[in-house]
C-alpha cells in the first residue's frame, strides 16, 4: 500500500529509537529558508538517505536532513528540505513526512516557502502568512489522499475550510506586531502548481484574477495529509520574486533569486517562527 501506515510507523519507531527528544512541534523549511534547523538546540540530526522509507533530497537550497532539537525550550523537528511533485515522486511520497510527523506525536506543523508574489501591493522579501490555498494540481485530481484511505490516518473527506488554523494566524500576527515586522507582514492566498517550469505571463493573470495572492509549487500538498491526519497547520510564504504579469517586462523568474531573498529576510522569518513556537501550548489540538 502507498506510504501504508505500517510503512510510516516503521519510520516513525526507527526516528523515536534514536532520539530522546519528543516533538509537538514540526517544521519545514522552504527553498533557501533551512537557516531555521540550525536554531534548534541540542540538535539530533538525520540524513534523509539514512531514514528507512524516506525519500532524497534533489533540489538546490533543500539540506536535506531531518533535524530535532529544541526551538525556545520547545521540542520540535524539522524538515531542512522538502519534496516536491517535480522531483518526479509520486504525490503520496511528497507528504509522506507528515504522516510520520503524526506518529512521532507532533499536534502542529508550520511551514514555509517561497513563492512568487502575484498581487500587486506585495513587494519582495515579504512574508505572506497563508491564509487559504488553490490547489490547482488538486483540480486535475492529482490530490495526496486520492486511492484507499486509511481510518487510522483520518476520514476518507476531510473539510478544507478549515485547513489554517485561525488562532495560529492571529498569533502570527500579533508576533509579528510585536517584533514590528507590520511593514513587510502580509496575509493572503497561496496557490500551487506543479513546476518546475516558472509561470506563464497569461497564467499569472489567471490566478491573480481567481483570488491567489501567491504561487509557488509546495506546501499544499503537505497542509492536506497533515490535516487528514488531525495536526494544527500554520504556513507562511516568503515573497522572493514578482510574478511576472506584464508582457512590457523584462523580468524572468528563476531560482537563484529565489535562493538570494530567502538570505536576505531568513532572520526576521526565524524570528517570527520561533517566537511563535514559544506560544504554542501542549494538547490544545481541536483538529
Ligand atoms: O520548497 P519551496 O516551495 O520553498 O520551493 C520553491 C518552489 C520551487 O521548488 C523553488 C523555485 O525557486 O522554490
Ligand atoms: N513561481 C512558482 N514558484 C516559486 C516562485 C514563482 O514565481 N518563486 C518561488 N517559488
Amino acid at each position: 500500500l502507498r506510504c501504508s501506515f505500517e510503512e510510516c510507523s516503521a519510520t516513525a519507531e526507527w526516528l523515536l529509537s534514536r532520539t530522546e527528544i519528543r516533538p509537538l512541534v514540526g517544521i519545514v523549511c522552504g527553498s533557501g529558508l533551512g537557516g531555521l534547523a540550525e536554531m534548534l538546540k541540542d540538535q539530533m540530526a538525520f540524513k534523509y538517505s539514512d531514514i528507512p522509507n524516506f525519500p532524497q533530497s534533489t533540489v538546490h537550497g533543500h539540506a536535506g536532513r531531518l533535524v530535532f532539537g529544541k526551538l525556545k525550550g520547545k521540542a520540535c523537528v524539522c524538515m531542512q528540505g522538502r519534496f516536491h511533485l517535480y522531483e518526479g515522486y509520486p504525490i503520496h511520497k511528497v507528504t509522506m513526512p507528515m504522516r510520520i510527523f503524526k506518529l512521532l506525536g507532533v499536534e502542529t506543523v508550520i511551514l514555509t516557502n517561497a513563492a512568487g508574489g502575484l498581487n500587486q501591493d506585495y513587494k519582495v522579501g515579504d512574508i505572506m502568512i497563508i491564509k487559504d490555498h488553490i490547489n490547482m494540481p488538486g483540480f486535475a485530481g492529482n490530490n495526496p489522499l486520492a486511492g484507499p484511505n486509511d481510518e487510522r490516518f483520518g476520514v476518507r473527506f476531510p473539510s478544507m475550510s478549515d485547513a489554517y488554523d485561525r488562532e495560529l494566524l492571529q498569533l502570527a500576527q500579533g508576533v509579528g506586531a510585536e517584533l514590528g515586522f507590520g511593514d513587510f507582514l502580509r496575509e493572503g492566498v497561496y496557490c500551487v502548481l506543479g513546476g518546475p517550469s516558472f509561470e506563464t505571463i497569461a497564467e499569472c493573470r489567471m490566478m491573480n484574477r481567481l483570488g491567489a495572492d501567491a504561487v509557488g509549487m509546495s506546501t499544499v500538498h503537505e497542509v492536506i495529509v497533515a490535516r487528514h491526519c488531525g495536526m494544527r497547520v500554520f504556513a507562511l510564504s516568503l515573497i522572493t520574486n514578482q510574478a511576472v504579469m506584464d508582457y512590457d517586462s523584462q523580468e524572468k523568474a528563476n531560482h537563484e533569486e529565489v535562493l538570494e531573498t530567502g538570505q536576505l529576510r531568513a532572520k526576521q522569518l526565524e524570528r517570527l517562527v520561533s517566537n511563535m513556537v514559544t506560544h504554542i501550548e501542549h494538547n490544545n489540538n481541536d483538529a
